[in-house]
């Protein structure tokens, strides 16, 4: 063999080799896509952003920011990101991204975004525990909570509360009219909104708000908790860039000390109050617990008990007062907007009550309808329908794209609410469809798809709580009174969005007694 051949051999093996190894490469890089690709790809961005601040225009912007992310949704996917400065933050859509999220990942998605102006301001720097932290603070102080306040035989002491404030509010009503058959006009939203704070206030603090024996400031006390809600679903450009926030654009970070510092006055008045009185007392509500618990503790995490006691107050007032109100509202809206639906839960309260005597708290599971009624509320209007925010704490996979560590989440209960895959004709207001199609979802946190009280480690603790409360206030309302809509127009669903969704204008609505007097005299 000359030299030239073998050269041109060696040539062919060497090329032989290469051409093996490349193929190789491919294959391992191929498999090396398929395997983590996949998993490393981020959820899409929506496009847009803005230099430096993101998407801020966007989550300021005059559209109710539920619906606008539900669009985006369409476009991006149940999983997208949206940025706002150098923070991004995800917006979770559907119900199978929900599931794997506070199932699979619950305990990496556990935990508050602690850097937000408003929390910062408004939440006694993380001590409120709805904000706080995940870890052993939070997890102290919602136990107490769980047991002190929410557990089923505390729930039960505290009925004679409950009841007495139903009765009190409905027989306001009742003296108004002159006559048995005039029909008066009431302010539901004003209505609901006190009724709801004077047994909060009761069974919290001891004392009613509005009415006989209320605070001096009610109006100002319930239009600073309002602001205070309001609030908190601002995202201000010191979110965005921390830099500029001493600028204070808009001027909402003054306005949060301010209505921070209002609150703070009415707490300390209620725990001097309690302090004063603690040895005279048969009956402790809330607060007394919490001072007994707290009161001879050196503090729990850095904060002293002072701080504890009022800041856990102020996250169950306000926990529990606007959510249910905003509820209550939505519900008389729908009943008055479809008058076939009122008239079936009249019919159902007629038939397993009766006129002749007052409701009971035990007579609510007969209400199977007007339950249904609520459920279908809180579905079109979850009081929270983008939930209340979370932060991962480490990376982990969701829906097959990869979240990093210190990631926001968004979830769009509203979006998920009306995935027309799950929910035929998801607009219209139809309570039939949990007494059929949907007889077995509740609202617990375990059915992915209907998820108004937020699920996992950190859904609302006040489930089953804030659900009677609802139930029975309405039951007890529409039991009592024939309703009707003063205008011939229909009622207006024009809503305002800050942590929680309102209506923006108020609901008048006619009511007439319907009872035997008796009923409402010895109420
Ligand atoms: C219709 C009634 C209510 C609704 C729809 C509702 C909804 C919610 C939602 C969506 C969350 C956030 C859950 C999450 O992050 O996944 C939440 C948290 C919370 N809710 Fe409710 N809620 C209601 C009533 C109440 C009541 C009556 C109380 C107090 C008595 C209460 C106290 C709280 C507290 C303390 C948290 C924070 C929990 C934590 O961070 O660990 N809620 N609620």
């Amino acid at each position: 063999m000359d030299s030239s051949t073998l050269n041109y051999q060696n040539a062919t093996v060497a090329s032989g080799i290469a051409s093996a190894i490349a193929i190789l490469l491919c294959f391992f890089l191929f498999r090396f896509i398929i395997k983590f690709g996949h998993h490393s790809r981020e959820p899409p961005t929506v496009s847009g952003a803005w230099p430096i601040i993101g998407h801020l225009p966007l989550l300021r912007g005059s559209k109710q920011l539920h619906i606008t992310l539900a669009s985006m949704a369409d476009k991006y996917g149940p999983l997208f990101t949206i940025k706002s400065g150098s923070k991004k933050t995800i917006v979770l859509s559907n119900w199978e991204m929900a599931k794997e999220c506070f199932t699979t990942n619950d305990m990496a998605v556990s935990t508050r975004p602690t850097k937000l102006v408003a929390n910062e301001n408004l939440s006694y720097n993380g001590a409120m525990f709805g904000f706080a932290p995940y870890g052993p603070y939070w997890r102290q102080i919602r136990k107490i909570v769980t047991l002190e306040l929410l557990s089923n035989r505390r729930i039960e002491q505290l009925s004679h509360i409950r009841v007495s404030e139903v009765q009190a509010s409905v027989k306001d009503v009742y003296r108004k009219r002159n006559n048995d058959e005039e029909y008066v006009l009431v302010e539901m939203k004003q209505w609901f909104a006190e009724l709801i704070f004077n047994m909060v206030f009761r069974m919290l603090v001891g004392k009613r708000c509005f009415g006989f024996g209320g605070l001096e400031n009610n109006n100002r006390c319930l239009e600073t908790i309002r602001e205070f809600m309001n609030l908190l679903g601002v995202f201000t450009v010191g979110d965005v860039v921390p830099l500029l926030r001493w600028l204070d654009f808009g001027g909402y970070e003054k306005a949060m000390k301010k209505t921070a510092k209002e609150l703070d006055e009415v707490l300390d008045d209620f725990v001097r109050e309690h302090r004063q009185k603690r040895s005279l007392l048969d009956e402790k509500d809330f607060l007394d617990v919490m001072i007994s618990v707290f009161d001879d503790a050196s503090g729990v995490d850095g904060f002293d008990a002072h701080t504890i006691i009022k800041a856990t107050t102020l996250t169950m007032i306000t926990g529990a007062t606007d959510t249910t109100t905003v509820t209550l509202t939505w519900a008389m809206c729908m009943l008055l907007r479809n008058p076939h639906t009122l008239k079936k839960a009249k019919e159902e309260l007629n038939t397993q009550i009766g006129k002749e005597r007052r409701i009971l708290e035990s007579d609510l599971s007969k209400l199977q309808y007007l339950q249904a009624i609520i459920k279908e509320t809180l579905r079109l209007y979850p009081p929270s329908p983008l939930g209340v925010h979370r932060e991962f704490t480490e990376n982990c996979n969701l829906g097959g794209y990869q979240i990093k560590k210190g990631t926001r989440l968004i979830t769009n209960i509203w979006k998920i609410h009306t995935d027309s895959s799950i929910w035929s004709d998801p607009l219209e207001f139809k309570p039939e469809r949990f007494l059929t199609t949907h007889k077995d979802v509740d609202v617990k946190g375990h059915h992915f798809e209907l998820l108004p009280f937020g699920s996992g480690r950190r859904a609302c603790p006040a489930i089953s709580f804030g659900f009677q409360m609802v139930h029975f206030i309405l039951a007890s309302f529409l039991h009592s009174f024939e309703i009707l809509n003063p205008s011939p127009e229909l009622v207006d669903i024009d809503g305002t969005l800050g942590i929680t969704h309102v209506k923006t204008t108020p609901l008048e609505i006619l009511v007439k007694p319907c009872l035997i007097p008796n009923c409402y005299e010895t109420m």
